[in-house]
């Protein structure tokens, strides 16, 4: 359940009034209403990894977003995880799952994933730490993309804990940076420091602080403002729609595959490893 109500808000580097939309708990959102852009901000310590409750969170706010005609739209960590963006998917809920909780995590992730991919208004994640595999995605489907660094790293890891990237999470980087440049890195689960993401363009611009970060977020979102919504959302679906497109075509086949490779013992166990490694 969303409430909604009035608060004073730090918004890049001057005291405005809010209107202030707050989950309960994992996803607070704000909306300046001045300027009529989004703060969406990951709070789920200690590294914002993606349960299905968050799934369904960040599903539930996008299209209330959307609803809300907002101007833009920021996505990112809370600052007191200090180093973590999101660490990706939730590899609890793969190993040794629930099968109905796979299926519903796996059908709130396409339809989260498209929510986001597509939205009518411009999106900006400020990464201010570690984004991997799913964190990676989330970081992706946004318009731009400002990572803070140097020391933070970024990548669809997934190979590395023997799972498949989905062929919409491959496309969505190959949007980005080049069928090769995406393939080489997917295959190899690679990850990138800041500098290397900014180098092969999987993120827009780098910056040393979150403050910074922020604002050149900001900046990106003002860009459009002399931009008509409606030919940016015609746009942006034009660029983006053959790849969701595909995901519309083919949600069931794409569920049955994951579900189904990531139950059987050979992938289980590679999790069980990954996971046990995560703790050391
Ligand atoms: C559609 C199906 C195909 C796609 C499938 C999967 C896609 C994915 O997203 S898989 C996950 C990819 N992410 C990762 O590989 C990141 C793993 N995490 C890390 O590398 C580090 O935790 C990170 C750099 C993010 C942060 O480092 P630290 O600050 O040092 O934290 P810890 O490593 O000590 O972690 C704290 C705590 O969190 C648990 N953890 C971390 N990541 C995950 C995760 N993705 N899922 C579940 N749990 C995670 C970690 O085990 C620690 O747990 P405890 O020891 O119990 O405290």
């Amino acid at each position: 359940m969303l409430k909604r109500y009035n608060i004073i808000l730090y918004s890049t580097n001057k005291i405005v009034n809010s209107c202030r939309y707050v989950s309960q708990s994992m996803l607070k959102s704000t909306v300046n209403e001045k300027t009529g852009i989004a703060t969406v901000i990951i709070n789920k310590p200690p590294v914002n990894c993606i349960s299905l409750e968050l799934l369904n969170k960040i599903n539930t706010e996008i299209n209330k977003l959307q609803k809300d005609n907002i101007r833009g739209m920021i996505l990112t960590s809370v600052r007191s995880l200090q180093k973590v963006f999101c660490g990706g998917l939730d590899i609890k809920e793969f190993y040794n799952p629930n099968p109905d909780r796979l299926a519903k995590y796996l059908t709130n992730l396409q339809d989260t994933w498209l929510s986001l991919y597509m939205t009518s208004f411009p999106t900006v994640s400020v990464i201010n730490g570690h984004s991997l595999g799913g964190g990676c995605l989330i970081a992706m489907c946004c318009d731009y993309r400002v990572m803070v660094g140097p020391d933070y790293t970024i990548g669809l890891n997934e190979t590395k804990l023997g799972v498949v990237p989905p062929k919409w999470f491959q496309d969505t980087m190959a949007a980005i940076i080049g069928h090769r440049k995406a393939e080489v890195s997917v295959i190899a689960g690679k990850t990138y420091t800041t500098d290397e993401a900014l180098q092969i363009g999987l993120v827009d611009e780098s910056s040393p602080d979150i403050d910074n970060a922020y604002k050149k977020g900001i900046q990106f979102l003002n860009s459009f403002e002399k931009i008509s919504p409606w030919a940016f959302k015609m746009t942006k679906n034009i660029s983006r729609q053959p790849i969701s497109q595909w995901l519309i075509d083919n949600k069931q086949k794409d569920l049955e595959f994951v579900f189904n490779y990531m139950q059987t013992p050979s992938v289980q166990k590679h999790l069980g490893l990954y996971l046990q490694s995560l703790k050391k």
